[in-house]
């Protein structure tokens, strides 16, 4: 080993070397003033070079491979950017075609054919991740064997190399995401190279590495496009303030200075100045959770959300735009008339353009015409003056009567003239009148009318519609929830149009957007990734239950690509089982995470008496966890008033050195913070304890299910859960033998024995539950049908059914297997 790491310390010579001689040359080049602007550019862009070498100075490189192609044995040595010297590359940059080689080696498959082709084979020989501490090479590991293997009782784990696993095993001891650039994975790097022609959605289980693909995927763009794209016109979006500190310092690390980094919220403020009045997502989420009809308001702003919603508001503007023109032809006088049909030609011509200024340009064409129409009658009076001038004036002898026949003819001419314009004048203030530009708000208010409805929605069912209706009247006081805003938005662009656009938009945690929300976002970019999970969707008002009805509305126009990855790399083995069983227990009908063979402590679940006794034991659990090590700690509770009492018993057992977050906006300083749950979507702690997991915070419902599948897996290390009286039914451990149990939500519903796998559940339909009489369910489409119907006003609960059904049938099927073995 002596040897080898003798060997790598000469090639890290050899690059210190040219990298000082770089920088030398470069620090010499920045101290030179501008003269002009081209000398100006010269300089910023000496200066961002300058940055960037000693950027990588530190660790030039983190990699080598060595491979053989076509042209014989080769060896590269892979960093954060590339390095060269008179045409050679000591340094290879990660995001280049090499680079690709090097993430796809994972010691399982060594042949590699580039761009597919079957005659440019490259055999890996070796791939090697070297470690560099103040200009020594301290550590060098040839990359080992990471797949995902199958257990034999049917888990999937995935087995990781030394590398990895030492990593994952070091938490930094601040709160910021990482740059995995050395440790990328295969499933990882597809998705960062993908073209960006592409729309991409990514569904990633938690701890996949969405958020690290979404960050280091525009370092790849900005490389290899950088003559299309510019930083400046590429858009992150990410879910709040906390989050876009907890991604801060890898900006400059990845290269991806001068993006724009925003929350939805604070982008539309830029559309849409009122925004800022309107409750953020958070706000509204504690809202329509402590409201009294919070079903009635899932269901309204669901249906905001939805692309139905976006459908009716494409028909209302399409069909206002046709009112605004009135059912007539202008007159200017007998023969001066535009004729309704042309005005229409002209409108239809102008049907691409936003609606104001579409009005702004029939309005303009109506007054061109009056004005040609006004020359040409002057024209035409000119010459009748002149005849008669020809005829009359000329023909009398010179002297008074000759001056006053002429002056009467001129006074006549004027006169007619100005009549001509005054009645033009009136004939298109009357027209145009009706023509008034309406803004986003005014549209908006008028949407929520029974005639509205009935006209572009007419299958809609009574109870939304009276929601609506009812809601329509806070509208028109401008009462105006989150959920509206994406609405406002959209008519205001399709009002005025849209100012900004981008080369590239990315959107972090896109489970919480709505498929109508997305769908705007498209319009405002080339192209789009789109990165989420919807196991954690606990916006569950709001978000997407699944990606299908954004994917299908996508497919028609763009070439979209939806990738799955399901490894997580963030939390242990021991953590990811337990956040499995959370989605076994909710019937999850997606494949579930696999996690990683990093052993650690099992969580521990305890419980305690009284609230008294939770706070000693929260105490004590604190102590060993800081004991232990850990860096970042945090303790998740249901809301803002649990976390507030929590930490004033904290404080008052002398822990003082803890951060009560309360807020999406606060930013995270200390070690130990209390925070509510559903603030902390998207980050991870060192450890996490969650103050209350008993079955009256986590019942068997699907939100429950999400917000505490996303609550255990915020963990790196180590979990502690406490409850008081029983624990969530979600935590039960259950026999993989037993049939998955439906939700409270439908289980009255069902009435066979779901037991037996081979007899397929039945629904009891509505009026036939007085008589007990089932109905069979999965016989035909037909009773399917019924089904649908009968669930229709409840989107949660057919979400929760076909989940379950779904699950159901899987179990059945391994059962008959089992039994036919
Ligand atoms: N290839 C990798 N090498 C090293 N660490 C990785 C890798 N992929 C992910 N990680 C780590 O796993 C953790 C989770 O990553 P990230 O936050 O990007 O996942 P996520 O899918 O966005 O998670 P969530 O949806 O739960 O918020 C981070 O600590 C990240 O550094």
């Amino acid at each position: 080993m002596e040897e080898v790491i003798q060997q790598e310390q000469e090639y890290l010579d050899k690059t210190l070397t040219v990298l000082e001689e770089q920088i030398k040359e470069k620090s010499a080049a920045c101290k030179k003033p501008a003269h002009d602007e081209v000398e100006e550019q010269l300089f910023k862009q000496n200066i961002k070079v300058l940055k960037s070498l000693e950027t990588i100075r530190p660790r030039p490189y983190f990699g080598r491979l060595d491979f053989k192609d076509e042209f014989g044995e080769e060896t590269i040595y892979i960093g954060k950017r590339g390095v060269e010297k008179d045409g050679d590359l000591i340094v290879v940059d990660w995001r280049t075609d090499l680079g690709k080689l090097y993430n796809a080696y994972q010691g399982v498959q060594s042949e590699f054919y580039i761009d597919n082709d079957p005659n440019r084979k490259v055999e890996i020989q070796r791939r090697r991740v070297i470690s560099i501490e103040q200009d020594r090479v301290i550590k060098v590991s040839d990359t080992g064997t990471t797949e995902v293997v199958e257990t034999a009782s049917g888990e999937k784990v995935k087995m990781m190399d030394a590398y990895l696993e030492e990593i994952l095993r070091h938490t930094g001891d601040e709160l910021q995401l990482r740059e995995i650039i050395a440790s990328i994975q295969q499933e990882q790097d597809e998705i960062i190279r993908l073209p960006i022609k592409h729309t991409i959605i990514v569904q990633g289980a938690a701890g996949s590495g969405k958020s690290s693909i979404a960050l280091h995927r525009i370092s790849y763009l900005l490389y290899q496009y950088q003559k299309r794209i510019r930083p400046e016109k590429v858009l992150i979006l990410a879910p709040n303030e906390m989050f876009l500190s907890y991604i801060h310092n890898l900006v400059p690390e990845l290269d991806i200075d001068g993006i724009e980094q925003r929350t939805f919220y604070d982008w539309a403020s830029t559309y849409f100045t009122d925004v800022r009045e309107i409750p953020d997502l958070y706000q509204n989420y504690v809202d329509i959770d402590t409201d009294e009809k919070k079903e009635d308001r899932i269901r309204i702003s669901k249906y905001k959300g939805s692309l139905q919603f976006k459908t009716l508001l494409d028909n209302l503007v399409a069909e206002v735009g046709r009112t605004l023109l009135p059912y007539k032809d202008i007159h200017l006088s007998e023969c001066h008339t535009l004729s309704r049909a042309e005005i229409e030609r002209f409108y239809h011509s102008r049907l691409h353009l936003p609606m104001n200024v579409r009005l702004r340009e029939v309005k303009q064409f109506i007054l061109n015409w009056s004005e040609q129409e006004g020359k040409a009658y002057k024209d035409q009076l000119e010459k009748e003056f002149e005849t008669a001038y020809q005829q009359w004036v000329m023909t009398l002898p010179e002297g008074e009567d000759r001056k006053n026949v002429y002056q009467a003819l001129e006074r006549a001419k004027d006169l007619r003239l100005k009549q001509f314009s005054q009645q033009a004048k009136k004939a298109i203030e009357e027209y145009v009148r009706k023509m008034k530009e309406i803004s986003a708000v005014r549209m908006y208010k008028n949407v929520f009318q029974k005639r509205v409805f009935n006209r572009f929605s007419p299958d809609m069912d009574e109870k939304l519609l009276g929601l609506l209706l009812k809601n329509g009247q806070k509208i028109k006081h401008e009462q105006f929830t989150y959920e509206d805003i994406a609405p406002l938005i959209y008519l205001d662009a399709k009002m005025n149009g849209k100012t900004l656009e981008y080369d590239h938009i990315v959107i972090d945690e896109a489970q919480d957007y709505s498929a109508f929300q997305l769908a705007i976002m498209k319009d405002y970019a080339r192209s789009i990734t789109v990165l989420g999970d919807v196991a954690q969707g606990i916006f569950s008002f709001y978000g997407l239950d699944s990606w299908d009805e954004f994917q299908s509305y996508l497919q028609d126009q763009h070439d979209v690509k939806r990738i799955d990855i399901q490894t997580s790399y963030r939390s242990t083995k021991e953590i990811m089982d337990l956040a499995n069983r959370v989605l076994i227990n909710n019937s999850y009908p997606y494949p579930l995470v696999i996690p990683v063979n990093r052993s650690g402590k099992e969580p521990q679940l305890k419980k305690v008496g009284h609230y008294g006794d939770l706070c000693d034991q929260m105490e004590q659990a604190l102590k060993c966890l800081l004991e232990s090590g850990h860096q970042t700690i945090a303790i998740l509770t249901k809301n803002v008033e649990a976390a507030t009492d929590l930490y004033h018993q904290l404080n008052s057992k002398g822990i003082v050195d803890l951060e009560l977050v309360t807020a999406a906006h606060q930013r995270l300083e200390k070690k130990v913070v209390i925070i509510p749950s559903y603030l902390v979507k998207g980050l991870e702690f060192d450890a996490v304890i969650i103050e209350d997991v008993s079955d009256k915070t986590f019942q068997d419902h699907t939100h429950h299910a999400k917000m505490l599948y996303m609550s255990i897996t915020r963990a790196h290390h180590e979990l502690i859960l406490f409850y008081r009286g029983e624990i969530s039914p979600l935590l039960e451990q259950r026999d993989p033998h037993e049939p998955p149990r439906p939700r409270a939500s439908f289980a009255g519903w069902l009435a066979t024995d779901y037991r037996d796998p081979d007899t397929l559940p039945q629904v009891i339909k509505e009026r036939e539950v007085v008589d007990a009489d089932a109905i069979p369910l999965f016989e035909g489409e037909e009773e399917e049908q019924t089904t649908v119907e009968r669930f229709e006003d409840d989107r949660e609960r057919v979400n929760d059914f076909y989940a379950w059904r779904t699950v159901w049938k899987k179990w059945a099927e391994q059962q008959k297997a089992e039994m036919l073995r």
